[in-house]
């Protein structure tokens, strides 16, 4: 079994969570509190995750809000994942995949380089574009099936000649790669039935539920859908909803306080299904 899946699903067991925590750290919409700090978005994250710790599975890292601000970015997104609690699943939310020869680059530096325990990755280039990521025996690579957004229409709901949609095409050949239990799949909890169906076909697979709370997700329905037999096998990402509580704080501690409310909420409604 790979070890990110078995340390995900320890934690999920132990804390009864499956919160995972969107590090999607837009600077322009980071509190003013922390603008006059030397690096802000650090600050921000490093609250953040003082704030989550402990009702949080997981963290997922969207690489675009550390690429779009180039160097400086980079180095934020190197300690922010520093910071992240060794316990909890780290997921670099990157959308990659290539030709192998790229690939293997893609996944060396997100599995070696940034050593996180999660990538996402996009099946549109097929198996040897993905095959990279899969050699990380001990990772978890998460598969894009059926994405939370309304364009999820165009591509991964069109019905193929032989009858299924493209999301469960994706879904049986993720079966087919995973290596010791290492393959995932994002399905969007913004589809609620369907994230039932899938789950019902592939108990075995790990899964990443994104679209909670801005994009108009259940966490409940999530958790109650997405869950394994087991009650495990899941995480269920809130960014924007968590992480930019409103308000307007006078201290950090004060911001660090809505943030753990929020997390405390969201943690009883998965203790409520679990
Ligand atoms: O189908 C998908 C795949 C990825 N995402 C990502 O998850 C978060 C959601 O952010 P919210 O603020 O909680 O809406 C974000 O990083 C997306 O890029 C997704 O939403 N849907």
């Amino acid at each position: 079994m790979s070890s990110a899946r078995d340390k995900a699903n320890r934690r999920i067991a132990s804390l009864q969570s499956m919160l995972c925590v969107g590090l999607d750290s837009d600077p322009s919409k980071i509190p003013t509190l922390f603008h006059s700090m030397e690096r802000p978005v650090l600050e921000f994250n490093r609250a953040i995750i003082r704030a989550t710790g402990e009702h949080a599975a997981a963290y997922k890292v969207n690489t675009a809000f550390y690429e779009s601000r180039g160097l400086a970015g980079m180095r934020d997104l190197d300690d922010t994942l520093q910071a992240l609690p060794p316990e909890c699943l780290s997921i670099a939310d990157a959308k990659r995949a290539d030709i192998g020869n790229t690939s293997r680059h893609y996944a060396k530096a997100f599995f070696e380089t940034w050593p996180f325990d999660a990538i996402t990755v996009a099946p549109y280039m097929g198996f040897d574009s993905l095959e990279p990521f899969f050699e990380y025996d001990d990772k978890l690579v998460f598969v894009l099936c059926l994405t939370s957004n309304p364009g999820s229409a165009d591509f991964e709901e069109r019905i193929l000649d032989d009858g299924r949609p493209l999301y469960r095409a994706v879904l049986d050949r993720v079966r087919s790669w995973q290596r010791n239990g290492n393959a995932g799949i994002v399905v969007g909890a913004t589809k609620a039935s369907l994230l039932q169906e899938l789950r019902q076909e592939a108990p075995e697979l790990f899964f990443l539920i994104p679209g909670v709370g801005a994009q108009g997700g259940s966490m409940q329905e999530a958790v109650n859908q997405g869950a394994d037999p087991d009650r495990g096998g899941a995480v269920v990402n809130v960014s924007r909803a968590l992480i930019f509580p409103k308000g307007d704080f006078r201290s950090i501690s004060e911001f660090e306080e809505a943030v753990r409310r929020e997390a405390a909420k969201l943690h009883d409604d998965i203790k409520e299904v679990l």
